[in-house]
């Protein structure tokens, strides 16, 4: 399987008042027709690390290092006519709040239409027409009625439709979700998740999707990275980390849920908070939280093993989790 996204050593880090080191030393890679949750808790840097794929951050204050490669192309060097074209023709990206895509004063048909126009240089009459078959690609019911609808005049999860059919309206390779289901309720949470595993297979796409929620990652993930302080801590494909979580973060993690514990068992919650992210990290940020701490987790940074291919973990209990070549 071929990458689509190879982001390397990327580092992100805000000037101001005080310095944040929101995302430290991250690696990860998304293949073609795959979907990869970034899941964690909130502050460990997912949005972050997705604003950066997509060159949405800050300019002014704003420090990014390392690579960010996307088909082939060093995103953080694309210039602004680049850009344009990469964002929604390349890459698209959904919001938990629809009021960051959508435009309240325009209604959903000009705004998909308006699209097309620019980023594919199509005619007025074909946006409307690609419009048309976007909200029925999202299952809007009476779809050319909603053309002519504003966002405000629909329901929460009609107005998340509504962004996903502007998302992909370019046909976009790549999707990035931030937490696009978690302001909704249970119910239209799950049909959403539906629909965009039932759309990345038939526009055979890639999405990263940021999450706090292993519930729905496990609902739509092929493979997870767990976040823990601006790094990812553990990665591998969906049930080696719910199954065979070897970071004591993401163990902590599943425990806290009905979706890790073991049945009948209370659920425990991770102690602590997670810490600020004022410094660089120079030792393991978690140990001061891991009940499985040794001297060494606070006296040098944790080795990053890799155990396979895909499959990494932060961690010292990794070294002997690893199989001897
Ligand atoms: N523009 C910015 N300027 C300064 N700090 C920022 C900026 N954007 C994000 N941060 C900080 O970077 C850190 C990581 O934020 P991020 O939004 O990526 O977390 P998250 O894991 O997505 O959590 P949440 O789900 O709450 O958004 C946080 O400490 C946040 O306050």
């Amino acid at each position: 399987m071929s990458n689509l996204v190879e982001v390397r050593n990327l580092n992100v880090r805000f000037g101001g008042e005080r310095t944040v080191y929101a995302v430290n030393d991250l690696n990860l890679t998304l293949g073609e027709g795959e979907v990869l949750g970034l899941l964690g808790e909130s502050g460990s840097g997912k949005s972050v690390t997705l604003r950066a794929l997509m060159r949405l951050l800050p300019k002014k204050r704003t420090q990014i290092n390392g690579t960010v490669n996307v088909l082939g192309k060093d995103v953080l060097v694309l210039d602004d006519d680049e850009l344009s074209a990469f964002r929604g023709q390349t890459v698209s990206m959904i919001f938990q709040e629809p009021a960051l895509a959508l435009d309240p004063v325009y209604t959903i048909g000009q705004q998909i239409a308006e699209s097309v126009m620019r980023h594919e240089g199509k005619s007025q009459a074909e946006g409307v027409k690609r419009a048309l078959e976007m909200l029925e690609v999202v299952r809007i019911p009476s779809a050319k009625r909603r053309l002519d609808a504003y966002p405000h005049e629909m329901s929460g999860g009609m107005r998340q439709r509504a962004m996903i059919a502007l998302a992909l309206a370019c046909k976009p390779k790549i999707l990035l979700a931030d937490e696009p289901t978690t302001a909704l309720d249970a119910t239209v949470q799950i049909q959403i998740l539906l629909l965009l595993r039932e759309l990345q297979r038939e526009f055979g796409m890639s999405i990263i999707f940021v999450t706090h929620d292993i519930g729905v990652a496990i609902e739509i993930c092929d493979r997870v990275a767990v976040m823990y302080a601006g790094q990812i801590v553990e990665q591998g494909t969906l049930s080696q980390i719910v199954r065979s979580a070897v970071h004591p973060y993401p163990q902590g993690l599943l425990a806290s849920t009905v979706h890790g514990a073991k049945r009948g068992a209370r659920l425990e919650t991770i102690p602590g908070t997670p810490p600020s992210l004022d410094k660089p990290p120079v030792n393991c940020s978690f140990a001061p939280r891991c009940k499985f701490a040794q001297p060494r987790c606070v006296e040098a940074p944790p080795p990053n093993v890799e155990l396979a291919d895909n499959r990494v973990v932060r961690c010292i209990l990794a070294e002997q989790a690893a199989v001897p070549a």
